[in-house]
């Protein structure tokens, strides 16, 4: 059995992620953190998740590391430049593995996945994310992540992104307009729209309920067990086939 502390354990998620542990026969649900909690709260554990805010993220990621715990992240905010900054940490630490899951619903990593795809071939490209009115972030960390990598399988060609300085064009990720809407009545959706000659393309996921991210979560603690180093995504894990860069 493997322990695993929970960073946010009281949150949305966290109590989706200590759910997911208890039902795993493999896991064992150790300290449950909270913005109240020590440094040295869950020091114990093999494994440390979290699931906290983007501010409080890289801090709790860091000291898991140093101290030898292998570590999931389902927390915001890691984009590319902190993502190279935790590649920096992992590297200084023999036998370090941490696994950042911007989204562990198989839906979204799979829109994601053919948004890559298709990035190559469309002239332009914005995305569109909606989530509810208690998120504190935005854009939403799928939608950085997906912005990167679409500019990424895009080889360094920004698509058109023309007026972008208006702040109505959205905010500019990687050169990509993403647009956030924070709603009651909705949990979360990402749209990315990309224009061509005489058609657009829209690849839409929704979010009905947060029971998505179970498989994801379950995913995750599975293969953080012999992870090495530092892992971006779902589908690295799920062997879903991802070409270019990150
Ligand atoms: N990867 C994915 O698929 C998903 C990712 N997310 C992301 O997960 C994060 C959490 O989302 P959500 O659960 O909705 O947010 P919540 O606000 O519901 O939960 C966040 C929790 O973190 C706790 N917290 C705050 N600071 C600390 C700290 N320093 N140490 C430990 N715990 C802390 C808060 O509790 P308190 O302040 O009482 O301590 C709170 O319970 C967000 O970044 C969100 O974007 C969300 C859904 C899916
Ligand atoms: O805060 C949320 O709810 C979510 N956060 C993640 C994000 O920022 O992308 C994942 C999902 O969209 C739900």
């Amino acid at each position: 059995m493997s322990s695993v502390a929970v960073a946010g354990a009281r949150g949305r998620l966290g109590s989706l992620v200590c759910e997911v542990i208890e039902d795993h026969p493999a896991f064992a649900l150790g300290a449950q953190l909270s913005s109240a909690s020590g440094p040295e709260a869950g020091a114990d554990a093999a494994i440390l998740f979290d699931v906290s805010t983007p501010e409080a993220s890289p801090r709790i990621v860091e000291r898991a590391l140093r101290r030898g715990q292998r570590v999931i992240v389902g927390t915001s905010g890691w984009s590319a430049d902190r993502l190279r900054a935790l590649d920096g940490v992992v590297r200084e630490i023999p036998g370090a593995a941490v696994l950042v899951v911007p989204n562990f619903s198989l839906g979204s990593v799979m829109a994601t996945t053919l948004a890559r795809i298709a990035a190559p071939y469309f002239g332009s490209v914005e995305i569109v994310e909606a989530h509810h009115e208690a998120k504190v972030d935005s854009p939403s960390g799928t939608a950085v992540r997906t912005a990167e990598l679409i500019a990424a399988a895009r080889g360094g060609d920004p698509p058109a992104a023309p007026f972008a300085d208006q702040p109505a064009r959205g905010q500019l990720i990687a050169g990509v307009p993403v647009h956030s809407l924070r709603l009651n009545g909705v949990i979360a959706r990402q749209e990315v729209r990309f224009g061509g000659a005489g058609e657009v393309l829209t690849i839409a996921h929704d979010t009905h309920a947060r029971d998505s991210y179970r498989a994801g979560i379950r995913a995750a603690l599975e293969a953080i067990r012999s992870a090495e180093g530092l892992t971006v995504g779902l589908e690295r894990v799920l062997g879903i086939p991802v070409t270019g860069a990150a």
